[in-house]
């Protein structure tokens, strides 16, 4: 049954205050039961919808080899949107991220990690999401929503523990081998999460500068997954190329203020 408008109040819970430490010392937190299952199974078989003819794309990019993407869905669709720009996440993002007074949505995205194997997905090799980023500074946050259950040999994300605090490190999925521990033999000496089992509306929440990655899926159906990415709204734009950023007009050393990076309400 499609959800109505009128039903469209995303049930997102609030982040406790260990959370908070826990992603600020790990520079990641798992966050069990974020969202109410319930408004998740909706958002499942909406993503199903529009998943629906298109498998087997050709895929060739780095990134492409890891996971399907269909970015930006909340544009698309009115119950991502919901969640995304809901108050609750909102105020969730600001409070994990320090010395931060609002946020924007930077992007969302629906997740599709094919089982490996044939033309399924290899994994998902471990990396920083800030190296890409045309933003003057490294606030930023993306929270990773189980669609569907996940166990751990379905390719829920792994992170090295505490590197978050060592500043860009550098792009991967740009070239052969340039996953992150090829280029940073040293984060081994940090402590690799154990691989968790996500239950559908589990989430994790990471910070764009930690190292993550997450291992081939092993079972027989895809990984379903819902991201949605959030940066602080006083950040500025630095003009370096980005593909999302590219054609908008936007003006360097000035804020995002564009349609496209909404202020997130907080109430
Ligand atoms: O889902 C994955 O395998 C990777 C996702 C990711 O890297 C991210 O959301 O930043
Ligand atoms: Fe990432």
């Amino acid at each position: 049954m499609p959800m109505g408008v009128a039903a469209l109040r995303a049930p997102v819970r609030e982040v406790t205050d260990e959370e908070v430490a826990r992603f600020r010392e790990h520079g990641w937190a798992p966050l069990p039961g974020l969202v109410e299952p319930e408004f998740v199974a909706g958002l499942r078989e909406r993503a199903l919808d529009r998943l629906a003819g298109r498998r087997g794309r050709f895929r060739n990019g780095y990134v492409d080899r890891a996971f399907g993407q269909d970015r930006d869905i909340a544009r698309h669709d009115e119950a991502f949107a919901a969640l995304a720009l809901s108050p609750r996440l909102g105020r969730n993002a600001i409070r994990l991220l320090t010395g931060v007074d609002a946020v924007r949505l930077q992007v969302t995205n629906l997740l599709v990690k094919e089982p490996a194997g044939g033309d399924g997905h290899g994994a998902t090799v471990f990396h920083q999401d800030f190296p890409w980023m045309p933003m003057d500074r490294s606030a930023m946050l993306t929270v990773w929503l189980a669609l569907d259950d996940v166990p751990a040999d379905m390719g829920a994300l792994r992170f090295y523990n505490g590197s978050h605090r060592y500043g860009s490190l550098g792009r991967s999925f740009v070239r052969d081998g340039d996953d992150a521990l090829s280029n940073h033999p040293w984060l081994e000496t940090l402590e690799l999460s154990e691989p968790l089992d996500l239950a559908a509306g589990d989430a994790t929440v990471h910070s764009a500068l930690v190292i993550h990655g997450a291992p081939e899926n092993r079972r027989d159906r895809p990984r379903l997954s819902f991201t949605a990415t959030y940066f602080d709204a006083a950040a500025l734009y630095t003009g370096a190329p980005y593909g999302q950023t590219d054609d908008l007009g936007l003006k360097v050393n000035e804020p995002f203020d564009h349609p496209r990076f909404p202020v997130v309400p907080t109430a």
